[in-house]
């Protein structure tokens, strides 16, 4: 009992004490959780105003990237994790769950983050884009954060875990040790620093020990070891690491990290050093390119001529330019918008999706839309071929990052399996349907040229020799698009119904430049 003694009551007094500071403790946190969950709910309320036009935001890598973000990973650790522990906030989880059950929302996954990911390391393996800089929202040196984003320490840490887990060990370890600067440095934004540097260290240290830089490796595990004593992984790390180092000093070679087989391809290098403009054609074979008017022999075209822009001879590549007018480009986007497909590659019953090509794509036929018989007409006039073995018309929307890794459009058996009558694929003819940002040029890695997008213009090639052989120099590949997004249309036209538009030569080219074929 308490009343008998005062030694008792005081205890009471100390319990009664202790409470209140407990709730003291606890509003305090209700407080600060309040003052973030508001901090966070302001940000995101005014990233969403400055969204502005769509396109153009979503044109921003940096954007895409941090909108995923947000949905797969901010909302639960700022949000839900830390407030739905708490008891009393059943009832709110309870409403919100069901509001968002009854719009059935259902976010972007892990997987979209990853696939981001891929897209940012992609755009900094190709255009060769500093960490810092892009961590900064600048794109090309010298500009001065013309995103106007940048990223927090803690979009650098999901982007360096990520790219770890798929063992991209130079890039993550460039990310995780962004995150450490952007940790020290002055906080961005609300959600940075909600990483911590032990986190970052749980993860730089296995990503030099992937890059083979033990000795680093080892220091950085001691780092967290200094920091946290009895840390588990860090501990195994250690001896796993001084095992490792005792080894090599004993000169026991380690494993080397590969390259991936793509990367060592000849057309692959090309190919980037292409999209980032550093290999080209030089004025010396450049010289004897031509620019024409032409109305290939259509009377209506004597009174608005082609515009026509050599970018190769043999092979032939060529621009035409002002072929679409843009109220067409608009018809052909607003049918085709809502069909979208990812895009495959491969012959049609065994075709996948693949990094090889990140886009979507949809198919649009004459026969169903009868407003494109103007643009099949103009198609024909302008290359000379018939349309009469053509395939449909092909919508394709390139993201960022968004890519077509060097490939050749004829295929291996001359059709006949694919195409039977019609044969293998004769002509390219390439519509840009928009211009794009930066990046998201036609590569054709073995003629050193790259063609930017020019809207409304048309970019037409053969793939096959006159003797209707494959001509393996034809071999090109769509830019990563660097900021904005892309649109084209494709059509192929085939050999069959060309016999007295493009005539064989007398002689066959079966087998020329047989060595560009799997370089
Ligand atoms: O996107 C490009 O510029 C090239 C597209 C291409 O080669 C294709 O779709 O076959
Ligand atoms: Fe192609």
């Amino acid at each position: 009992d308490y009343y008998s003694a005062i030694s008792e009551l005081e205890r009471l007094l100390d319990v009664e004490a202790f409470i209140v500071e407990k709730f003291d403790e606890y509003l305090e946190r209700a407080h600060r959780e309040q003052e973030n969950l508001k901090r966070f709910l302001d940000q995101i309320a005014e990233q969403q105003n400055d969204r502005g036009d769509l396109e153009e935001y979503f044109g921003n890598p940096i954007n895409a990237f941090i909108t995923i973000k947000r949905l797969v990973h901010d909302w639960k650790f700022n949000v839900f994790d830390p407030l739905f522990d708490s008891s009393n906030f059943e009832t709110y989880k309870n409403n919100l769950s069901d509001s968002l059950e009854k719009i059935n929302f259902k976010g972007p996954t892990q997987e979209d983050l990853h696939g981001a990911t891929r897209a940012l390391l992609r755009l900094q393996n190709i255009y060769q884009l500093n960490t810092d800089h892009l961590a900064s929202g600048v794109l090309l040196p010298g500009e001065m954060n013309p995103l106007g984003t940048s990223l927090s320490a803690s979009d650098c840490f999901e982007l360096g875990k990520n790219l770890c887990q798929i063992k991209e060990y130079s890039y993550g370890s460039e990310w995780l040790l962004e995150a450490r600067k952007r940790l020290h440095g002055k906080p961005l934004g609300f959600i940075s620093p909600n990483v911590s540097d032990v986190e970052i260290l749980e993860h730089l240290s296995p990503a030099f020990n992937g890059l083979g830089n033990l000795k680093l490796a080892h220091k950085l595990n001691n780092e967290i070891l200094d920091k946290k004593p009895d840390h588990e992984d860090a501990l195994k790390n250690k001896i796993l690491y001084e095992g490792q180092l005792a080894r090599e000093r004993s000169f026991v070679p380690r494993e080397q990290a590969e390259l991936p087989q793509k990367e060592l391809k000849e057309s692959y290098k090309l190919y980037t050093q292409v999209c980032r403009g550093e290999l080209h054609q030089s004025p010396r074979e450049q010289r004897n390119l031509r620019c024409w008017l032409s109305h290939q022999g259509v009377l209506y075209y004597h009174l608005s001529p082609f515009k026509i822009e050599q970018l190769n001879i043999d092979p032939y590549v060529a621009y035409v330019h002002e072929v679409l007018w843009d109220s067409e480009i608009d018809t052909i986007i607003e049918h085709g918008k809502g069909n979208m497909e990812r895009s495959k590659v491969g012959q049609i019953e065994n075709s996948t999706t693949t990094e090889v090509r990140i886009s979507r794509n949809t198919w649009l036929w004459y026969d169903a839309n009868p407003w494109l018989s103007k643009i099949k007409q103009r198609l024909e006039d302008v290359t000379g071929l018939s349309t009469e073995s053509a395939e449909p018309l092909q919508l394709v929307n390139y993201g960022i990052g968004g890519q077509y890794e060097p490939h050749f459009d004829f295929v291996e058996d001359d059709g006949k399996t694919v195409f039977s009558w019609k044969g293998n694929r004769l002509l390219t003819a390439l519509f840009y349907l928009n211009d794009v940002a930066l990046g998201g040029a036609t590569a054709f890695p073995f003629l050193r040229l790259a063609v930017p997008p020019v809207k409304g213009s048309l970019l037409i090639w053969y793939n096959l020799h006159s003797s209707t052989h494959k001509d393996f120099r034809t071999k090109h590949a769509g830019c990563p698009v660097l900021q904005g997004s892309k649109w084209i249309c494709n059509e192929w036209f085939h050999v069959a119904a060309q016999e007295f538009r493009r005539p064989c030569g007398l002689s066959s080219d079966e087998g020329k430049f047989l060595h560009l074929k799997d370089k």
